[in-house]
């Protein structure tokens, strides 16, 4: 665990970038700092590996105050990754990565292999590995980064803005990589941005600074939407906070309908018997159960197949069920041209339909739900004990 204690930084012309901030960033889990430009963030996150000093406070590592460490020491338990990467421009990709590995004694051979292995863990392809960094894309870049930070294995990453620098398609993509990656290893990250929606995305905790760096709220990022503790929060949040939270409500409690389901070689009389079910709308798959698109009830009196594919009413996307969230559940009924949304498992093929009605329903239970939880958490905290989030 990283414990920031009651620091300040002051620099030499006066600025206060940072105030009497404190924070627990816990093990293996990422916390995020996020706030407007200048609130400190980076300076925040320097002062964790005495790239700055701190006017005063103390900040500890595992129990230990970083500043009785040796600073070499410490930065090599902490990997660092800034916005456009910050390459070494006269050494080739692999060569970058090794590059800490190599500084800590490691023999050429042991370090190349290590930085290979990170290559193909970051999603970089080997045929890259002799090229150097202007030879490759932004985003390939950052990963480069990103690989070159593991590279000696060190149990925390700090994490300066390493997306801004490239589109937002490529920057969801990064992202996800990260998350999957965390997955895997299991780091200490601090992960600095001025963006609420990477934040909320990545983040287990959120840390808001407001400007003067004075921390606004240190929350998880369903707390941050459901209780912003004041209006600089809410502001920051932006619009949409209510639908936004809903990426963290499961599918899984769904209630789906296989009732207006048809299979694109059901006859004229099975089709008769789904459309009794009252469907305004009968979904068509192939006969793997793969959807096809809506039609009508009545315009499939000959069967199944009697509306070319071509012409059927389009399902939009679909979701799939107890991976995806409500959101993306609502945003597919949102989406869909009958309303209805189309719930898939992990091979594409449908397990049902649901209705806007009946997402609302869902939302209004899971709001429910999280509203006893919190409160169940509230009381248990009030006796003196500790229930599991
Ligand atoms: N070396 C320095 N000397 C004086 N002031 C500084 C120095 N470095 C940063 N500052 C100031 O400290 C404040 C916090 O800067 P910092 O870079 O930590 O903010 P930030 O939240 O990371 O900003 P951004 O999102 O724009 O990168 C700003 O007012 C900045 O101008």
């Amino acid at each position: 665990m990283i414990q920031i204690e009651s620091i300040t930084k002051r620099y030499a012309d006066g600025t206060v970038a940072v105030d009497d901030l404190s924070l627990e960033i816990p093990d293996s889990s990422i916390t995020v700092l996020v706030g407007p430009s200048g609130c400190g963030k980076t300076t925040t996150l320097r002062m964790i590996n005495r790239m700055v000093e701190p006017s005063s406070g103390r900040i500890l590592l595992d129990g230990q105050d970083i500043h009785q460490q040796p600073v070499n020491a410490l930065r090599r338990s902490m990997g660092y990754v800034i916005q456009n990467a910050g390459l070494f421009p006269h050494r080739t990709i692999l060569a970058n990565i090794a590059t800490v590995p190599r500084m800590l004694g490691w023999d050429k051979v042991r370090a190349r292999k290590r930085a290979s292995e990170l290559m193909e863990r970051v999603g970089l392809d080997s045929s890259l590995a002799k090229r150097y960094p202007y030879q490759l894309s932004g985003g390939q870049q950052q990963r480069v980064g990103v690989a070159r930070a593991l590279a000696a294995d060190p149990p925390v990453l700090l994490m300066d803005e390493p997306f801004s620098a490239v589109d937002p398609i490529v920057r969801k993509v990064l992202q996800g990589e990260l998350l999957r990656i965390q997955e895997e290893l299991g780091k200490t990250i601090v992960f600095v941005t001025h963006d609420i929606d990477e934040a909320i995305r990545l983040g287990d905790t959120i840390a808001v600074l407001r400007t003067g760096g004075k921390l606004a709220q240190f929350a998880a990022p369903d707390d941050l939407l459901s209780h912003p503790a004041d209006a600089f929060v809410e502001d920051f949040l932006g619009a949409g906070r209510g639908v936004r939270r809903l990426s963290f409500f499961t599918s899984a409690g769904l209630e789906l309908t296989t009732a207006p389901i048809v299979a694109a070689d059901a006859t004229d009389a099975q089709v008769a018997e789904r459309a009794a079910a009252d469907a305004p709308y009968l979904l068509v798959t192939d006969t793997d159960g793969k959807p096809l698109g809506w039609a009508e009830p009545k315009s499939l009196t000959g069967g199944a197949s009697s509306v070319p594919a071509a012409e059927l009413i389009s399902y939009g996307r679909p979701f799939e069920s107890g991976r995806d969230s409500l959101r993306d559940a609502l945003d597919c009924a949102v989406l869909s041209p009958t309303g209805w949304a189309v719930a898939v498992d992990d091979t594409g093929r449908v397990v049902g339909v649901a209705s806007q009605l009946t997402i609302g329903d869902a939302i209004r239970r899971a709001h429910a739900e999280k509203g006893a939880e919190a409160s169940d958490r509230a009381s248990a905290a009030a006796a003196g004990l500790k229930v599991a989030p």
